[in-house]
């Protein structure tokens, strides 16, 4: 029986880099996680300890705070590539660059927050946006080889108060669940897109794709969280042509009516309980029928 080495990868997980740009005393700030992994001629470093082809990931992390300085940080799907693409090509026993970004985004404190605030103040004081958080995950075989970029977010939490049914399903002889024609609908969505290409308006597609999840999810009337993620995908795919597959993961975030007839109170879909778990997990892709088969972007 022979014992072979199978695949593998290293990297630096979770650098965080923190950039600001300073245009005079209006200073930007850009907030990342960021995770390299690297694969290559690993062969001899497995089997032997011998670290020759190894560039280690306390370079990989240095790298991303010296690109940030050096380039600075536009689109993360931009910066993500920048740094794929480096490393590859300024290694030759690197042979694939596999790069994770997330992004935090901040706001300036806004007026009505703070209104005694000075304008000095106001341009390097900012909020921490607790909403949700961008997302990019980059694959490159380097500059002129295989690439993929898929952009996304997480956490985008999102409640319809009304709008929703869900009926019809299998009864059987475990079901309690009593069909409804009016619930409230609520997720924290992840989602991620993949691009055809690897140039795009990054920005622009993000905040458009971001829209368009957010209109479907309003604009559905839903007979399911299914029906729902479906819709949101189908929409993303129709407004943004550079898009081919979208990838949803949504939990059911129950809101239960509370039985308020022991206190002689009705209850007409105004009072809930949040239930955090259980939660049912719903997921799906939606794409394009000229989607080119891809499952390495999303590794
Ligand atoms: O939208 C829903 N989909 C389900 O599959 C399901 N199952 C369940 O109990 N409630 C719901 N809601």
């Amino acid at each position: 029986m022979a014992i072979v080495l199978g695949p593998n990868r290293y990297g630096k997980a979770e650098t965080r880099v923190v950039r600001v740009t300073k245009d005079g005393g209006v200073h930007h700030i850009k907030d990342l996680n960021v995770g390299v992994s690297l694969s290559g001629e690993m062969e001899q470093v497995h089997l032997r300890g011998d670290n020759a082809p190894v560039l280690p990931t306390d370079t990989q992390k240095n790298t991303v705070f010296a690109f940030a300085k050096k380039y600075g940080i536009g689109e993360i799907e931009e910066f993500g590539l920048l740094l794929a693409r480096h490393f590859v090509d300024s290694q030759p026993t690197i042979h694939h660059a596999r790069v994770e970004i997330e992004e935090y985004s901040w706001d300036r404190i806004p007026v009505e927050e703070g209104p005694h605030l000075g304008l000095r103040h106001r341009q390097h004081s900012f909020v921490r946006n607790g909403g949700e958080v961008r997302t990019a995950l980059v694959h490159s075989d380097g500059t002129g080889g295989a690439e993929s970029v898929v952009s996304g977010l997480t956490d985008l939490v999102v409640l319809n108060s009304t709008g929703s049914e869900f009926h019809g399903y299998i009864e059987d002889e475990y079901t309690t669940l009593a069909p409804t024609d009016d619930r409230v609908l609520a997720t924290a969505v992840t989602a991620q897109w993949r691009h055809r290409g690897t140039d795009s308006s990054w920005g622009r597609s993000y905040r458009d794709a971001r829209r368009c999840l957010l209109e479907a999810f309003a604009e559905t009337h839903s007979l399911s969280l299914q029906q729902t993620l479906y819709q949101m995908g189908r929409r993303v795919l129709n407004e943004r042509r550079e898009v081919c597959e979208v990838r949803m993961v949504m939990p059911n975030k129950h809101h239960f009516a509370v039985d308020l007839s022991p206190f002689g109170m009705d209850n007409d879909n105004e009072v809930f309980f949040a239930a955090d778990r259980p939660y049912g997990l719903i997921e799906g892709s939606v794409l394009t029928d000229d989607a080119p088969d891809a499952p390495a972007a999303w590794n």
